[in-house]
């Protein structure tokens, strides 16, 4: 009973931990995005593309496609080891739910919550989240593709396991929430496409592909050093 117990009871302590961390990143999302006008609006991208690079740096991953689809909704995609799925001890929940519920404060290197200069260092995922209208995430673990679908951070579905497939990666796809960035959720082609390519060259042996296909003309460039 108290295995039962001790799931349930973390369930619920991890669930107000959950609300608490989200909702201070929609309140004051300065604190965690340079700001919530074009720059921050970009930013989110660069937090999720971390995410990639580091399991790029890891060895895992030599292809990251970032994708600009109709309606400003951006597309993440590489063919990493997958996010993990199994069930976290502590909180009882996936691993990649984690990933993208719980606020991790300490970021990689310690310290407190606050912003650090470059970016959240591959924290910044349930930052990007909590200050999208809806963000979908799908893991390919060479077994099934798994899908979950949170909306302004909070998940409204639970992790779906979905057809098999000998496939790897991780593909996440978002919205940012006109709420937040009042100013603009229109992304720059020329801003994305210098950043992307400063990611490849500082990465050198990762390929980083951006795909604008909002127009009528799909615009393409890759990136690889
Ligand atoms: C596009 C995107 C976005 C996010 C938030 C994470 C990732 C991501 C995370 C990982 N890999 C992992 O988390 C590691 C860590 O644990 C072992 C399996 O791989 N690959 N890709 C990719």
């Amino acid at each position: 009973l108290n295995e039962i117990t001790q799931t349930t009871q973390a369930y619920d302590e991890n669930q107000i931990q959950v609300l608490e961390g989200l909702e201070a990143v929609r309140k004051r999302p300065g604190m965690y995005i340079a700001s919530t006008g074009p720059k921050g609006l970009h930013h989110l991208v660069y937090e999720i593309v971390d995410n990639a690079i580091d399991e790029a740096l890891a060895g895992f991953c030599n292809k990251i496609v970032v994708e600009i689809l109709p309606g400003d909704i951006i597309r993440v995609t590489d063919n990493g080891r997958g996010i993990p799925v199994g069930i976290q001890h502590k909180t009882g929940l996936p691993a990649v739910t984690v990933v993208f519920t719980i606020l991790h404060a300490g970021g990689k290197f310690g310290g407190g919550g606050y912003k650090v200069s470059g970016g959240l260092h591959g924290v910044g995922a349930s930052v990007v989240n909590a200050l999208s209208e809806w963000l979908t995430v799908e893991v390919r673990n060479g077994e099934h593709l798994y899908y979950q679908r949170f909306e302004r951070g909070t998940a409204v579905t639970e992790l779906e396991e979905r057809d098999a497939t000998t496939e790897t990666g991780t593909t996440v796809t978002f919205k940012a929430d006109p709420q937040i960035f009042k100013e603009t959720t229109v992304y720059e082609y020329e801003v994305l496409q210098t950043r992307l390519r400063e990611q490849a060259f500082l990465n050198a042996g990762v390929e980083i592909e951006l795909i604008d296909s909002r127009g009528e003309e799909t615009v393409r460039n890759n990136f690889c050093y």
